[in-house]
Parts: structure tokens; sequence; C-alpha cells
């Protein structure tokens, strides 16, 4: 008995914002923007926020199930851009689905978070619980000077996720590695609110994202592969038996990076940074849910999932689909 992804699915909202657009905003170029991220469109909210785009996923999914909402024990939303503090996005869609048996959460670990709230679902559904949703949703263009080109460039808006069961099946958790390196953690901020009380206090408001690229660059290439590479040997496996690498899509050429440093076919990294740029915790389950309506991930196959970002974290789960 283990986990079983039953279903996937993805929403991104439907302004669409192409790299030539930004240009009218800040010094910035197509060829810049393209050469350097892989990056040529975005998707922005107009008057939606972190909770529609998830509530959007999770209707997918029951949908596609049949599954009445009564049937979820918990949900799990991995976010960095709540709509609230409280309450979570995962308490609004709980609300939103008349989900009542559900006990609902959000958790944050940036970009690595959709891999940190599966392995939580994995140990959930192992101590228990039989059925949940588990999504990634970001509405990263609120935490975005629109006028800073060396970040305004990088991020989107999406959500994306899968619902989860524990089953008697060959599809299953094989292993997972989840690691932060805190120390490291003012390399890449963003959403700071003021800590102004009555009484003084005097820690000004960073709302907007800031990140030191080149440090995340090379915590990225040396620290995905060391996670994918432990987590492989965890699972008993060589790096040749994984079908395809599902990395968080925060850099196009970050990725080829990865697969070069790993000596790995390109074929097995696929990439949809093009079109929606980072979505943090959504990056992953998007580019799922993509792989898996289009064919290219099948039942049965190998999958490594990972993130990295944010903390900074890193997070990797091998599944048998
Ligand atoms: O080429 C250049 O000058 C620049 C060099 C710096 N770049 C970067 C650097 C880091 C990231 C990034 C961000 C996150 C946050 O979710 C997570 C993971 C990563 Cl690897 C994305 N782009 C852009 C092009």
């Amino acid at each position: 008995r283990g986990l079983r992804i039953q279903a996937s699915a993805h929403y991104v909202p439907n302004r669409v914002v192409k790299n030539a657009e930004l240009t009218q905003l800040m010094d910035t170029s197509d060829e810049w923007i393209q050469t350097r991220t892989g990056i040529r469109q975005r998707h922005v909210v107009i008057d939606e926020n972190t909770s529609d785009l998830a509530l959007h996923v999770a209707t997918d999914l029951l949908g596609q199930s049949g599954l009445s909402a009564h049937r979820l024990d918990f949900i799990i939303v991995a976010t960095m851009s709540p709509d609230y503090q409280t309450p979570s996005v995962a308490a609004q869609v709980q609300g939103e689905l008349g989900a009542t048996n559900a006990f609902a959460f959000d958790i944050n670990a940036a970009c690595s978070g959709f891999e940190y709230a599966l392995k939580i679902a994995n140990d959930l559904i192992n101590s228990g619980s039989q059925r949940g949703i588990v999504i990634g949703a970001e509405v990263l263009s609120k935490l975005v000077d629109w006028h800073d080109r060396t970040t305004a460039v990088l991020f989107g808006d999406g959500a994306g996720g899968v619902l989860v069961e524990g089953v008697e099946s060959n599809s299953r958790v094989l292993a997972t590695d989840l690691a932060t390196f805190g120390a490291s953690g003012q390399k890449l901020t963003a959403g700071k609110m003021a800590n102004g009380n009555a009484f003084g206090a005097n820690q000004q408001a960073q709302p907007f994202f800031q990140m030191d690229g080149r440090a995340i660059y090379s915590f990225a290439v040396r620290q995905v592969p060391a996670s994918i590479e432990l987590t492989v040997a965890k699972a008993n496996l060589m790096l040749a038996d994984i079908d395809k690498f599902v990395l968080h899509q925060a850099n196009g050429r970050i990725i080829e990076r990865v697969a070069k440093g790993m000596d790995i076919a390109a074929i097995k990294f696929p990439t949809n940074v093009a079109n929606y740029g980072n979505t943090s915790a959504a990056s992953v389950p998007i580019l799922f849910d993509e792989l898996v309506k289009t064919g290219q991930i099948t039942r049965g196959d190998t999958i490594a999932l990972a993130g990295f970002g944010g903390g900074l974290t890193v997070g990797t789960i091998i599944i048998k689909y």
C-alpha cells in the first residue's frame, strides 16, 4: 500500500505577457530574456488571487476522479504567495469545495514547496490518511517590482496539483530528499512585512523579490544534482532508471547545466519555462500535468521531481507513477 497519484491538473490565469510587453515597463529585451532564461512569456492575474488558482486545480482534480469533496481527508497547498496570512489558501479551498472532512494547511518551502508537500502527503498516507489533494499555487506577480529588470522578467502566476490516495499498487513514493540551507536564505527574499507595533519596532517592509542571481544559480547547479543522486541511491536505483526528471522551471539554462553536469540527455529534462516563467511551487506540478496529459509520462514510469530555491531549499521525490 502506497501513495498513488490518481489525477493531476493545472491552471494559469488568462492574461499572457510576452517579453516584448515588458520592454515597455523596464530596460530589457526579448532577446536578453530568452537567451538568459529561456522565458518567452508568462501568465499574470488580473482579478484572481492564489486561492482562486488553487480552487480551479482542486475542482478539476475532483471532476476527473468523480469523487465528492467529502471523500478528501486532507488538502495541502504549497505557496509563498498566499492571499492572506490567515485563512490559509488550503483552508479557503476547503471551504469553497465543501470538503468538510478534510483538514487543510499551507506550507512554505518556496520553489521546493511541492516536493515538501508531497512528502508530507506520503507520510500522512503511510500513517493512515486515505486520500488528499496536494497543490502548488503562486501569484508571484504581486511580489515583483515591475520596474526591476533583474527579477520582473523571471516570474509568473499559476497552479498545479495532484489527487493522491493510499492504494495497493505498484505506484508509490520510492525515495525522498528534503534539504534546507537557511544560512543562505538572504540570497533570495520576498514579501517582508514591517514589524511595527504600538510600542515601536523599526524593520521596514520589503515586499518585492530581491535575488542574488549568481549565488542562486551556483547553488542550484551544485545542490540539485547532489539531491537527485542521493535520492536515486536511497531508492536503490541508477540514474538511468529515471524516465523523466521534472525540475523546478526557474531558468532554462540552469536545467541544461544540471542535465549536462549529470551527463543525462536533455530529452529526460523536459521544460515549459518558455510559456510560464518561474511559478515557484507551481512549476513542477504544472509541468508534470502537461507531461501526463500529452502522454510523455505514462503509468509505470519512474519520475524524479526536484524543486530548488527560496529558503534556500532543495527537494527531490522519486515516484513510480
Ligand atoms: O543570465 C543572467 O544574467 C541571469 C542570472 C541569474 N538568473 C537566475 C538565477 C537564479 C534563478 C532561480 C530563481 C529561483 C526563485 O524561484 C529559484 C531557482 C533559481 Cl535557479 C533564476 N534565474 C537569471 C539570468
